[in-house]
């Protein structure tokens, strides 16, 4: 297909080093030479985001030592990797990068003389790995021989609602982006933007969520209604589970969109959750390619479902520490307002309820959670709930899922799921199917979670070649 104009991503491990940045441009490049107007999205150098958060909360404990250590060692990196990316010592960008380091600097400075760190000045501080590595591609390009320009998510036209640490695109973010990156491109200049971060209307930067470069870039795509959205990957593409863990995983070549979600809200870390939805309203497509392997074609993510035959399910996927919170007592039976009551609370504190189970006496409802929320549910539960009721929490679960649109109206798939899990002495804790039959989970014991994968893999045959699809 001849493409006229694209949206490429480049992730963390994409933007670690000089080379790794330097490898990334020329895969824009390519493009861009064969006279495809590109879109660059960029993440932090891998690592840097979650240093920013340590070195945010070392500030707000007091240890401002150890904050300006961080500093100091990212700084270290941010210069060297624009020193070997051709960038003069009195250069624009390195100006640039060490006014950005001074800022980032008084900004952690200001955490640590309030001991406040509040979720709006852990996003200015955390944002700062993106609009540190902007400028490194642009340079990068530049070292192509290509016009660039860097901008910020705020100066790209990303603005975001105030939901700092987990922002959303106002609906007029579209038009804004649309005339922002339109003149650059029009002018034949690449526009680079830091990944992950938005603006509210205020002016404050907001961050997207983990991984939220994807969503930048799928947000950008909608706007600009790109062709495509190119993700490039430290993988082959999206996995049948995570390589880390099964070493037989495979490429997926084609995924739906409500596929990919459920993939990615169950733990598959290759992409953000709502990276798909700006596409899904517009049918624009999403790539996820190989950085090391640019001609593979990884995998397509579009509106249908592609199924292959004999394998309803496509994945295998988990969420890590995650607690369990059960409910019981008499106040419950038979009472749909105590239930409704709990997921108003939950719904209030902003929690993600990864499953529920209630069982037919209705005197027990259990709720997974992430352990890191699991505090704050049981504090908004037992603000809420009166009477007799007993609410625990028990740590150490996982979430394991199988996910696929092949699986609607196959009968055998969950026997399938559990007899895997039960011969590698699996005991469940907890079953959910989504009514649109895209997946099945089931909560299992953390510790057991990375076999139960590899056996749940195998048991469906996800490690080896398709021969045929409808
Ligand atoms: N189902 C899966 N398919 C591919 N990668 C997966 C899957 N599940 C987890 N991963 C992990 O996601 C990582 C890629 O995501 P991430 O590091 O966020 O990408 P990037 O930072 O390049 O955007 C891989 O290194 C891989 O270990
Ligand atoms: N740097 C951010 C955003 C992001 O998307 O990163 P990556 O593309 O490396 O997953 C994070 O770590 O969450």
């Amino acid at each position: 297909m001849a493409y006229s104009l694209l949206v490429m991503k480049f992730g963390g491990t994409n933007m670690q080093d000089a080379q790794a940045i330097r490898h990334s441009a020329t895969l824009a490049a390519r493009s861009i030479r064969e006279g495809v107007k590109v879109v660059v999205v960029v993440s932090a150098m891998a690592g840097v985001t979650n240093q920013l958060l340590r070195l945010a909360d070392a500030a707000q404990s007091g240890d401002i030592a150890a904050a300006n250590d961080e500093i100091a060692a990212m700084r270290t990196r941010h210069f060297t990797a624009a020193q070997e990316l051709g960038a003069a010592p009195d250069s624009e960008t390195v100006r640039e990068i060490r006014e950005l380091h001074e800022t980032l600097r008084q900004a952690v400075y200001g955490v640590y003389l309030l001991r406040e760190l509040t979720p709006r000045s852990r996003d200015l501080i955390v944002a700062f790995g993106e609009r540190l590595s902007a400028p490194l591609m642009q340079v990068a390009l530049e070292g192509q021989g290509l016009r660039a320009h860097h901008l910020t998510g705020g100066q790209a036209g990303i603005m975001t609602d105030a939901h700092f640490g987990n922002a959303r695109p106002l609906p007029g973010t579209y038009e804004r982006i649309s005339d922002r990156l339109g003149g650059l491109l029009g002018a034949g200049v690449t526009p680079v933007v830091a990944g992950f971060m938005g603006e509210t209307e205020e002016g404050a930067i907001t961050t997207l969520g983990r991984g939220g470069t994807d969503f930048s870039a799928t947000i950008i795509g909608k706007a600009l209604d790109a062709d495509e959205v190119w993700a490039w990957k430290d993988v082959d593409g999206v996995m049948s589970a995570d390589p880390r863990v099964v070493g037989d995983a495979r490429n997926i070549e084609v995924l739906s969109y409500g596929e990919v979600m459920e993939l990615a809200y169950f733990g598959a870390k290759v992409l953000h959750p709502l990276a798909v939805t700006p596409l899904q309203e517009s049918g624009i497509p999403l790539r996820v390619k190989s950085a090391a392997d640019p001609d593979f074609p990884g995998t397509l993510v579009q509106e249908a479902a592609h199924n292959e035959v004999g394998h309803p399910v496509k994945a295998v996927t988990a969420i890590r520490r995650v607690s369990l919170i059960n409910v019981t007592g008499a106040g419950v039976l038979g009472v749909p307002e105590v239930v409704a009551s709990l997921f108003d609370a939950i719904a209030r504190e902003n929690i993600t309820l990864l499953m529920v189970s209630q069982s037919s006496s209705m005197s027990n409802v259990s709720l997974a959670v992430q352990s890191a929320d699991a505090g704050r549910t049981l504090t908004a539960l037992r603000r809420t709930v009166t009477g007799e009721l007993n609410i625990e929490e028990q740590p150490g679960a996982a979430v394991l899922a199988i996910v696929g649109a092949g699986m609607r109206g196959q009968k055998g798939v969950a026997a399938r799921l559990f007899g895997a899990l039960a011969a590698d002495d699996v005991n469940i804790l907890m079953i959910s199917q989504g009514s649109s039959e895209l997946n099945i989970s089931v909560a299992i014991e953390d510790a057991q979670v990375e076999g139960a994968t590899r056996a749940v893999h195998a048991a469906f045959g996800l490690g080896e070649p398709v021969s045929a699809a409808d």
